[in-house]
């Protein structure tokens, strides 16, 4: 007896090849994306979105100090997004990160296969889409997502990427420690509470590279579509290129003109349980263009694995004041968030009461 076994291999259909294709100038219909026709048009009114001055943190003068955290308790709660300057990370090394992103998208199919997405608690993921496995429309975006704390990964290829990523994970985790300390008094917390509560020493940081290609229909595309981001606080930096856009009181805001050397930072979903809703995570989404490629590399910082997340004690009050989330185990919402589709903030509404 004869025994066929055929072994099918799931091809994965990557932007950056598809987009190289030639003659391309319609997109293959499952990247079409249908965006609410009752949305009112995208503001460029970005000149008020908060800018925060990390370095006062540490200022010598309390009234600095104070005055700081007072504008980042603002920025998180009406805002939820703002940029970071003066915050210590070096340019050039900012620069080599997405230089080095850039140069891991431009690998050989081969050299990059190893790192191809089977599950998505794996350390280090090379995929397309958001669920290429799940996802109805695709997003037009290839990504690669590295665990980097609390365990360092990162793959071997291509040369000085792996020391530029371990640098960049140690430098923004400091500047995210100083962020969250901020905040946390700005709750009138500790200075250390949100940091001891999530035990931020063996939190969880994902390094993220998005690569969103040029797009011959952009306006029928979407990079990324609306979502709010687990953890924390996300970090992003870019190419250059623009493309992010923020939801602020019910409208999107293109975000392109920013400080040189500054960093992009949202608030996120276990910051709005942990805040009780005081803070709430921003809606995002990216959006695509038809000329140049679009790179962004994105930080997030959450909690340890292990921490339940839930509503801050000292922040709710059985009669006044309940809690408006119920715990959940980060592991848990992570896994939720990065196995199902990426819809709005539906996946925080799964833990509210
Ligand atoms: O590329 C961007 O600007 C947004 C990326 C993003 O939202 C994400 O990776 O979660
Ligand atoms: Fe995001």
């Amino acid at each position: 007896m004869f025994y066929i076994t055929r072994v099918v291999h799931f091809k994965m259909n990557f932007v950056k090849r598809l987009s190289e294709s030639r003659d391309l100038n319609t997109i293959p219909s499952i990247y079409t994306y249908t965006t609410n026709p009752n949305e009112s048009p995208v503001s460029n009114s970005q000149d008020s979105i908060p800018t925060i001055d990390f370095s006062l943190l540490t200022s010598p003068d309390p009234s600095l100090r104070l005055q700081v955290i007072q504008e980042l308790g603002d920025a998180c709660k009406d805002w939820g997004f703002f940029q970071v300057i003066n915050h210590g990370v070096p340019e050039d090394l900012m620069n080599m990160v997405v230089e080095k992103s850039n140069e891991f998208f431009n690998l050989t199919d081969e050299e990059k296969k190893d790192f191809e997405e089977k599950d998505v608690l794996d350390p280090i993921r090379y995929g397309t889409s958001f669920n290429s496995k799940k996802d109805k429309v695709f997003c037009w975006r290839d990504f690669l997502k590295v665990i980097v704390h609390p365990e360092f990964h990162s793959p071997n290829k291509p040369v000085g990427f792996s020391e530029i990523m371990l640098e960049y994970s140690k430098r923004t985790r400091e500047v995210v420690r100083g962020l969250l300390n901020g905040i946390s008094m700005s709750l009138g917390l500790d200075q250390s509470c949100i940091e001891k509560t999530m035990k931020l020493e063996s939190g969880l940081q994902i390094f993220v590279v998005n690569l969103y290609p040029p797009c011959p229909q952009p306006e029928l595309a979407i990079g990324l579509p609306p979502h709010s981001d687990h953890g924390l606080l996300t970090l992003l930096i870019n190419n250059g290129v623009g493309g992010l856009q923020i939801k602020h009181n019910g409208k999107w805001v293109n975000v392109n003109d920013t400080f040189p050397g500054s960093f992009l930072v949202n608030t996120a979903d276990h910051l709005e349980i942990f805040s009780n809703g005081k803070y709430k995570s921003v809606e995002h989404r990216a959006i695509v263009n038809n000329v140049a490629t679009r790179i962004s590399v994105v930080v997030a910082n959450g909690p340890s694995l292990d921490t339940v997340v839930r509503p801050a004690y000292e922040l709710v009050d059985e009669e006044r004041c309940p809690a408006s989330f119920v715990p959940m185990k980060y592991k848990e919402y992570l896994e939720m968030q990065q196995g199902n589709q990426i819809v709005g903030k539906t996946c925080l509404d799964r833990v509210r009461v």
